[in-house]
């Protein structure tokens, strides 16, 4: 992959945010050996566990606007994210977006407000589904992650952000780092995540998407890229791809790149729920772009708007599922600096 590679002159103060539920446990499990590694291989460094969900943004801006310079989440994709949104200011959502009379989710001013522009961000990845560390390639065990924050590369990455509505029908914002959706994968993570993650990243996303099917209905949508192509269509799901992987492995958006400043938009159409079970084993290879129900499309912008028959659909940020439909995505071009 070409990112763009930067490189930072001294050793950076670190503030290390670990979740201890991440990975099924795991994180706590193996704390004892991780702190080791995290003293032995950083100079200045200080830890905080989260105590519940947001607890990791919270710490995150607070860790840098005390003066820390690199932030890293322990945990899985979704501490990641949480971690991420920590960099900025908590934005006002109304002032970022509106939702208008017809249904679509509107850009006021989506302008980022960074703590710390130079701040770092660095993982160390122990997650049950993984999918933002196949994204960036950072396959390596946790001794070898924490190694690697020694570095002095950065690589500069396009962050995500999204407009949408909440639980009570208000518009929210939220950045992403890896991948968004909206449609079935938002009821089958937010299953996955109601369920024991024990069995691993692949078993229960498979058991999550079983039972996800059994209650959902495709919708119907129309969608505007960079304010001027309109598709309308039926649809069992479209994804958003910062990153190429999402639900444990599934290699949803091949050649979907995390620093060339735009989304690739994945539109899985009308989809019977036997296709849809047929084509999820050519997920995991990335062959379901060859099925005829299956478009991709790149923008720096994606619109989605509901026809109005169409039900409830839940929004996915980095297998969290903060809201619902409608909801406007957007990229920041190379916004994170991620230690590489
Ligand atoms: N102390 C805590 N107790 C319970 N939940 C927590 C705590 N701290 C953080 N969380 C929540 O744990 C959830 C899961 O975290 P995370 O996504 O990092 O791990 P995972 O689900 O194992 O990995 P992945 O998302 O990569 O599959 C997040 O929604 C986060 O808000």
């Amino acid at each position: 992959m070409g990112f763009c590679m930067r490189e930072h002159s001294a050793h950076l103060r670190t503030f290390v945010v670990a979740n201890p539920v991440a990975g099924a446990g795991q994180v706590k499990e193996d704390w004892p050996l991780l702190e080791r590694l995290f003293r032995a291989n950083l100079p200045e460094v200080d830890f905080a566990f989260t105590e519940g969900p947001g607890h990791a943004t919270l710490l995150a801006r607070e860790a840098l606007r005390t003066g820390w310079e690199m932030i890293v989440a322990v945990g899985g994709d979704g501490t990641l994210n949480e971690v991420a949104n920590g960099f900025y200011e908590r934005p006002d959502a109304s002032a970022c977006y509106a939702l208008d009379e017809e249904g679509w989710v509107r850009r006021l001013d989506v302008s980022l407000k960074p703590i710390n522009p130079d701040a770092v961000l660095g993982l160390v990845p122990l997650g049950t589904g993984g999918d933002f560390r196949r994204s960036v390639g950072l396959m390596a065990g946790a001794p070898e992650a924490i190694e690697r924050l020694r570095g002095r590369e950065t690589r500069a990455l396009d962050l995500g952000q999204v407009g949408f509505l909440d639980a009570r029908d208000r518009i929210a914002t939220r950045y992403f780092v890896n991948i968004a959706s909206g449609g079935i994968s938002g009821l089958v993570d937010a299953m996955a995540n109601s369920t024991w993650k024990g069995l691993g990243g692949r078993a229960s996303f498979t058991l999550a998407t079983a039972r996800a099917f059994a209650r959902w209905k495709n919708i119907e949508v129309e969608l505007r890229l960079d304010d001027t192509a309109e598709l309308r269509e039926r649809v069992l799901n479209l994804v958003v791809a910062n990153g190429e992987y999402f639900g444990g492995g599934m290699w949803v958006a091949p050649g979907a790149e995390l620093d060339d400043g735009k989304l690739q938009l994945i539109v899985m159409g009308d989809l019977s729920k036997a296709q849809a079970v047929r084509m999820f084993t050519d997920i995991y290879k990335g062959k379901h772009l060859s099925h005829r129900n299956v478009g991709r499309h790149r923008a720096r912008q994606v619109a989605v708007r509901l026809v109005k028959s169409s039900p409830y659909a839940l929004v996915d940020l980095d297998g969290e599922q903060p809201g619902k439909l409608p909801a406007t995505f957007n990229v920041h071009a190379g916004a994170l600096k991620f230690k590489a």
